[in-house]
């Protein structure tokens, strides 16, 4: 397993990311234009494939295990009326998640995945970011490296969660620092908030960057500033699936704006990401456009822990199961066409 002993370790795994298996993808290509059906005629499926390919270095990639790691953290700008929810919501929801009732875990079942809720220092909510600094070095470090563990070697398809109450506002300051903006281009309803606590919300995130921004001059330090441990968690999470070449279904705003903080330095560490959708939080379309990535589903979805993804789960399935299964036109005997 990759390990973020100090932010130095954390920097050189991002500076040096593997890249797909190149001729996995030349053979699932090859493979795929033998595949009997109009060239092209599976549209985004078969670019899926492709992708899947690359990274499990393989023409016929797989996707039966399927692993789920949800992580949960309070933020201390909770404290300020910027969520629709008390804070309380957050241990409230990892006990549901813990056991089984929460969406994901219907989810998670459907899709025969296996699941984890990590609960991070609850009874310790981050400092309020329009004060100081989120968390210490040490802090970050740890959540970096909680999320980092928590993905099996074995894992064909990654999906990273959260459940934090108030961290769509860390989440847009996060999203602002990566790729400018004031803090009203991103901010949103969240879990629901009305407009007076999207107003304190909007100023909240505004004190943050005014207070950090000329700090933020690289993923660790903006992490530690600006973001929350399920969201550092969240960025080591899918920071060390690329290094196991673990290919990583991106969630909602969250979870892309911990990716986004990762991205704005190191573009490529998206590479291995899909995105599976865009939430109904405003700013996700915009952040996903940033980040290079076309969702697979519009749903109308914010609810974060992971469940856009375990949704959009099922697109990779059948992906894989048309990639795998379906016949050539030798074996079948069918005419192929002439383009
Ligand atoms: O995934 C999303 O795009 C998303 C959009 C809005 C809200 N959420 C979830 O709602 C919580 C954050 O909302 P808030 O209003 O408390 O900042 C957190 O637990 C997220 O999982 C998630
Ligand atoms: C109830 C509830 C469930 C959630 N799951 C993820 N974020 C959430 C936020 C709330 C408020």
């Amino acid at each position: 397993m990759i390990a973020f002993t100090d932010p130095a370790a954390f920097g050189d795994a991002l500076r040096n990311l593997p890249a797909p298996d190149a001729d996995a993808i030349v053979n699932a290509a090859e493979r795929q234009a033998e595949l009997t059906k109009p060239s092209g005629s599976l549209g985004r499926l078969e670019d899926i494939a492709l992708f899947m390919a690359g990274w499990q270095g393989t023409a016929c990639p797989g996707v039966d295990r399927i692993h789920i790691a949800v992580f949960a953290g309070n933020h201390g700008v909770a404290a300020r009326g910027v969520s629709a929810f008390p804070a309380d919501v957050t241990a409230q929801m990892v006990a549901n998640f813990q056991a089984g009732g929460a969406a994901i875990n219907a989810l998670a079942r459907a899709l025969s995945a296996s699941f984890a809720v990590h609960a991070l220092n609850l009874d310790r909510p981050t400092e309020d970011i329009a004060e100081g600094p989120a968390m210490t070095t040490e802090e970050c470090l740890a959540a970096l490296t909680a999320g980092a563990a928590s993905v099996p070697a074995d894992a064909q398809l990654l999906i990273v969660g959260e459940m934090g109450i108030a961290n769509t506002t860390p989440a847009a300051a996060l999203a602002a620092i990566a790729y400018g903006g004031s803090a009203q281009d991103w901010v949103g309803r969240g879990s629901g908030v009305g407009a007076e606590a999207l107003d304190r919300k909007a100023r909240a995130v505004a004190q943050a960057l005014a207070l950090h921004g000329p700090h933020c001059t690289e993923p660790f330090e903006t992490l530690r500033r600006l973001g929350g441990r399920e969201i550092a968690a969240m960025a080591g999470a899918m920071l060390a699936a690329r290094h196991a070449r673990i290919p990583v279904l991106l969630d909602g705003f969250i979870a892309s704006a911990a990716l986004a903080t990762l991205a704005a330095a190191h573009p490529a560490v998206v590479d291995h990401c899909l995105a599976a959708h865009r939430s109904a939080e405003g700013a996700h379309g915009a952040l996903l456009e940033r980040l290079g990535l076309v969702p697979l589903l519009d749903l109308g979805m914010r609810l974060g822990e992971g469940s856009g993804a375990a949704v959009a789960a099922h697109i990779v399935r059948a992906a894989l199961a048309t990639h795998g299964e379906m016949a050539t036109f030798a074996e079948a005997a069918v005419s192929a066409g002439t383009s």
